[in-house]
C-alpha cells in the first residue's frame, strides 16, 4: 500500500484503511461515515506508553476528543485512564469499564448533579476550577458523608501558540485559577473537611506544535508544588493535561509523545510526584477519516463547488476554527480541479475545504476528509435535522460498525413522546 496518512493509503488507485477498501465499505454502510483504524489507535497508545514508561505516569484519555464506546474500550483495555468533563462522559467512561481510580474530572461548570454523581463514583480527582467550586464540592461530599479528592486547576499564563479558541491557559481565559491565587486556593481547600487535596492540574491548550510551552507550564507548576510543600501542603500528583498537536496538513510535523515526555518529565521529576497526562486529539485524530459522497457539482462564475453529503454537522472544525483538513479522493484521478468542498447545510460557513486542489470528481465519487478522528463525531449535531453519521472500526481485513446511523424517528423521539 502506498501510505498517505498513517494507516490510510492507496492500492491500485483506491483508498484503503488498513486492508479494507473504502469503496467497498461505502457500498455496504452508505455515506457519510467516520472510519477509524484500530492499528493507528494502538500505535499511538504504544507510543505514549513507551515515551512515559520510565516515569510513574497515568495516561488519561480525554473523552471529549471522541467518546465512542467501542473506541473507549480500546483505551481502557490498554490500561489508560479517563479525563472527563461532564456527567455524560463519566457515564460513558464507566460503561466502557474505566475504573474510578483512573478518572479525573475537569470543567468550569460542573453542576450539583454531576458533582454528586462523580463523588458517588469515588473518582481519582476533581480538577477544580474556582474557589466557589471548592465550597460546593465540599458541601455535596459532606451530604454524602464522603471525602472528595480534589486538585486545583491552575492557569499558568503560558501562551500555547495555537488557535485562540483552543488556548486555555492564558490569564484572560475562563479556565482554572490564576497561578498567583493558587496558594490561597490550596490553603482554603485543606481547611475544608470533606475534601482530600491530592494534586495540581494544568491544561494550557490544544493542537500544540511546540513542546517548549509544556516545559514552561511544567516549570511554573513545579514552582507552585515547592511553595505548597513549604506551607506543609503535600500533593500526590501533577496533572499536565493534554494538548499535543497532530498532522492536519501533509506538511505538518507534529511533536511526538516522546518529545512531550522529554519536555516535561525532567521538570516534574524534581518533585518525585506521580505524573498524569490527558491526551485526547493525539490519540485518535489521525486514526480517523470522514467519508462523504459528491452529490452535485456546480460551476459558478467565481468558483467551482463540490457539494457533498456531509457538512458542519458532522465535522464543525473548518466552520468553527477555519481548520484545515486534508481531502483525498477515494478513487485516485488523473486530472485535477480546484473547488470549495461544501456541505448541504444552510450556512455559508458550511464548508469542509476552500479553494482546494483535489482529483477531478464526478457526481457519486467519494472523498475522504482526513484527520477527523478527534473532535469530529464528538462535536457533531443534528442541525438541519440531519442524522448523526455512522462509525466504523477497521482492524486488518475486518470492519465493524461501532455506531449505527441515526434515523429520522430517533432524532425526533423525545419530541414525539411529548406530542
Ligand atoms: C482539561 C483538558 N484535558 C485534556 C484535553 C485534551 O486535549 P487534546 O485533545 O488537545 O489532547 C482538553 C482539551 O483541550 C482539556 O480541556
Ligand atoms: N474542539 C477543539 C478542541 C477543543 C479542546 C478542548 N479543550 C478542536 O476541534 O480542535
Amino acid at each position: 500500500m502506498h501510505q498517505v496518512y498513517n494507516y490510510f493509503g492507496y492500492i491500485e488507485k483506491k483508498l484503503y484503511c488498513e486492508e479494507v477498501s473504502i469503496l467497498n465499505l461505502a457500498s455496504k454502510v452508505g455515506t457519510p461515515f467516520f472510519v477509524y483504524s484500530k492499528k493507528a489507535i494502538l500505535d499511538k497508545i504504544n507510543q505514549y506508553k513507551e515515551a512515559f514508561k520510565d516515569y510513574d505516569t497515568l495516561i488519561c484519555y480525554a473523552l471529549k476528543a471522541n467518546s465512542n464506546l467501542s473506541l473507549l474500550k480500546i483505551f481502557e483495555e490498554n490500561g489508560l485512564g479517563a479525563d472527563i468533563v461532564s456527567g455524560g462522559e463519566l457515564y460513558k467512561a464507566k460503561k466502557a469499564g474505566f475504573s474510578s481510580n483512573k478518572i479525573v474530572y475537569a470543567g468550569v461548570g460542573k453542576t450539583d448533579f454531576e458533582i454528586s454523581y462523580a463523588i458517588s463514583e469515588n473518582i481519582l480527582s476533581f480538577n477544580v476550577e474556582s474557589f466557589m467550586e471548592l465550597d460546593v464540592i465540599n458541601e455535596i461530599a459532606s451530604k454524602q458523608e464522603k471525602k472528595a479528592n480534589v486538585s486545583i486547576r491552575v492557569n499558568p499564563n503560558v501562551d500555547p501558540k495555537t488557535h485562540p479558541y483552543i488556548s486555555t491557559g492564558l490569564k484572560k481565559s475562563k479556565f482554572g485559577i490564576d497561578i498567583d491565587q493558587a496558594l490561597d486556593a490550596y490553603k482554603k481547600a485543606v481547611k475544608l473537611e470533606n475534601l482530600n487535596v491530592v494534586g495540581v492540574h494544568c491544561h494550557i491548550g490544544s493542537q500544540i506544535m511546540d513542546v517548549s510551552v509544556f516545559r514552561e507550564a511544567a516549570e511554573k507548576v513545579v514552582d507552585l508544588v515547592f511553595k505548597l510543600k513549604k506551607e506543609g501542603i503535600e500533593l500526590k500528583f501533577i496533572d499536565m493535561g493534554g494538548g499535543l498537536g497532530v498532522k492536519y496538513h501533509p506538511d505538518d510535523n507534529p511533536p511526538t509523545p516522546k518529545d512531550l515526555a522529554d519536555a516535561i518529565i525532567p521538570v516534574v521529576k524534581q518533585t518525585g510526584l506521580k505524573l498524569i497526562i490527558e491526551p485526547g486529539r493525539s490519540l485518535i485524530a489521525e486514526a480517523g477519516a470522514l467519508i462523504t459522497k459528491v452529490i452535485f457539482l456546480k460551476d459558478k462564475q467565481e468558483k467551482h463547488f463540490v457539494i457533498v453529503d456531509s457538512g458542519m454537522n458532522d465535522l464543525v472544525r473548518p466552520a468553527m476554527y477555519n481548520a484545515y483538513h486534508h481531502v483525498l479522493n477515494v478513487q485516485e484521478k488523473d486530472e485535477e480541479m480546484i473547488a470549495d468542498i461544501v456541505g448541504p447545510i444552510c450556512e455559508t460557513g458550511d464548508f469542509l475545504a476552500l479553494d482546494r486542489k483535489i482529483g477531478k470528481v464526478e457526481r457519486g465519487d467519494l472523498l475522504a476528509i482526513m484527520t477527523a478522528g478527534a473532535y469530529g463525531s464528538s462535536m457533531s449535531s443534528n442541525y438541519n435535522v440531519r442524522p448523526i453519521a455512522l462509525e466504523v472500526l477497521v482492524d486488518g481485513p475486518n470492519f465493524k460498525v461501532i455506531k449505527e446511523r441515526e434515523d429520522y424517528k430517533h432524532i425526533s423521539k423525545y419530541e414525539e413522546e411529548v406530542l
